[in-house]
């Protein structure tokens, strides 16, 4: 069944709250939303912002056809035909502030802001979180990986073990804007400009009288581009002598081989030995690729063992996130409008994490003037000004406040750009391309101790004066 219209990709209680409100006619009622998370993933020290392209285009198509309306009316709730006719003329018309994808991100800081009718902004929450939390993971996990090593090239070969087909293809694409060099998914590949890559399975080698054949047909065939799976019988005694032989015919013919591959064994071990054997054929040149289960953990392990691997090819655990499935991202109202005005809102809970900030906020990005590096992300309430002119700004932190610090030399970059206004999108989105060279950069704007795999310092994430004590003030008028 092939039907592509994401309109009713939303949780039933979304449509519900919409009907309610249409019903009590509070439903161009204005309200303000903030999409953030409150943990790092995978123990890392940042995560990296991701899911835009797919929520504008979510956003620019979104209207409810005449099956969804439909298959809406047929629903227990009985809902009102004169709410299903305004559905069928639905537009989002609000706006939407987001990162832009790529930028590094913190817990506790919107990624992205909705603006807009609570009809509108109410409904879209559950496709935005499941875009934005599922890209934003593997973005992260992605990074992590290729954080290792970064001089080496990844190839992302997740697509047969990801949770289906769209984790398959958006997961590439999140591989690659986090500074993967290839996808083996050419359908990510068409879609999204990324470059592919692909060598051969075992069943190729099976299929033929021997290994050393096998080898032969598939140079013959594809010589531009040839890595041959060294494991399928032997590696050290047959797969690479194997290799090596070909190779040399293929010198005969003046082709150069491009790379071997491991798939299964000791990694550190075969890869030390098969680059002894490759270049006292005189085959320096001959590349070492490998895949197995492949993570940070791995890599870094094998990376100090000495292994002599210069690809990588990583599946299962980026495609899954398989240490941690979730980013756990929120979607959280913080304004609601009240006698024709917007006023802040909170949601108090008896676990301190879980109370939400109040207010319009914008994300601020202090860069020392003098290294150009990050020194905290500033949350500001819209409207304050004195950290867009550049003034000290006294940086505490509400839990630790003899953790204060003052910022004086310093560059603030707004980090929440304008996507859509009053329904218009306003924002020209980058390539695939475009995304991975700003990750980089922003890459390079962190000091080397949050960028550290295991136990990162903190990077720190800090409330305005006047942002925490409306948030103070809010949760005194609810305490009971
Ligand atoms: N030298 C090494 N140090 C640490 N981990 C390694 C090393 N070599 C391989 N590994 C990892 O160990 C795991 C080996 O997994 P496992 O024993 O299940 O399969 P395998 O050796 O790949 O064989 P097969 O795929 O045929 O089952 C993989 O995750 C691989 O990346
Ligand atoms: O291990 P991952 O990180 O998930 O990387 C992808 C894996 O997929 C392939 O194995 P598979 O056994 O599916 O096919 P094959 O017959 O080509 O080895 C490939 O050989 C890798 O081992
Ligand atoms: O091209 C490869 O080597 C490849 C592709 C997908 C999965 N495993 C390996």
């Amino acid at each position: 069944m092939q039907y592509e219209n994401l309109a009713l990709h939303t949780d039933k209680y979304q449509i519900n709250m919409m009907y309610a409100h249409w019903k009590h006619g509070t439903d161009q009622h204005r309200a303000v939303f903030e999409a953030f998370f409150r943990k790092l993933p995978f123990g890392n020290g940042y995560a990296v912002f991701a899911g835009l392209q797919r929520i504008v285009e979510y956003i620019r198509g979104l209207q409810f056809d005449e099956r969804a309306i439909r298959y809406l009316s047929e629903q227990e709730e009985r809902y009102d035909p004169e709410f299903l006719e305004a559905l069928r003329s639905f537009r989002f018309r609000g706006n939407l502030y987001a990162m832009r994808e790529g930028t590094l991100a913190f817990p506790e800081e919107p990624l992205i802001r909705a603006e807009g009718s609570i009809f509108e902004t109410q409904l879209i929450e559950t496709a935005v979180l499941n875009f934005m939390n599922f890209q934003t993971l593997i973005t992260t996990k992605a990074s992590r990986i290729k954080g290792v090593s970064p001089d080496d090239v990844f190839f992302e070969f997740g697509s047969r073990r990801a949770q289906e087909a769209d984790a398959a293809i958006w997961g590439a694409r999140a591989a690659y804007i986090a500074g993967f060099d290839a996808t083996s998914n050419l359908l990510a590949g068409m879609m999204f400009g990324i470059p592919t890559k692909g060598t051969h399975a075992h069943s190729w080698v099976q299929d033929h009288h021997t290994e050393e054949e096998a080898f032969l047909q598939y140079a013959e065939a594809l010589p531009n581009q040839v890595t041959l799976l060294v494991d399928t019988y032997n590696t050290l005694k047959s797969g690479v002598p194997n290799a090596i032989k070909v190779a040399k015919a293929m010198e005969a013919r003046g082709r150069r081989m491009s790379a071997i591959r491991l798939d299964s064994g000791d990694l550190a071990y075969q890869s030390i030995k098969a680059r002894e054997m490759l270049d006292r054929a005189g085959l320096d040149y001959v590349k070492i690729v490998a895949s197995s289960d492949l993570d940070e953990h791995t890599i870094l392990n094998l990376k100090s063992q000495g292994a002599r691997i210069d690809l990588w090819g990583v599946g299962t655990q980026l495609i899954t996130a398989a240490d941690q499935p979730s980013l756990g991202g929120v979607y959280k109202i913080v304004a609601k409008e009240e006698d024709g005005a917007l006023v802040p809102t909170i949601k108090i809970s008896g676990n301190p994490e879980k109370i939400t900030t109040p207010g319009l906020k914008e994300v601020y990005r202090l860069f020392d003037r003098e290294t150009g590096k990050a020194i905290a992300d500033y949350i500001a309430l819209q409207g304050e000004e004195d950290v867009v002119r550049g003034e000290p700004l006294k940086l505490f932190d509400p839990i630790h406040p003899y953790l204060g610090k003052l910022a004086e030399r310093y560059d603030a970059v707004s980090l929440l750009q304008p996507i859509f206004r009053a329904g218009k999108q306003v924002y020209e989105l980058p390539t695939s391309e475009e995304i991975r060279a700003y990750h980089q950069q922003q890459i390079a704007t962190l000091w080397p101790e949050y960028l550290r795999k295991l136990n990162p310092e903190k990077y720190r994430v800090n409330l305005s004066e006047r942002a925490w004590s409306l948030k103070r003030e809010m949760i005194e008028k609810y305490k009971m």
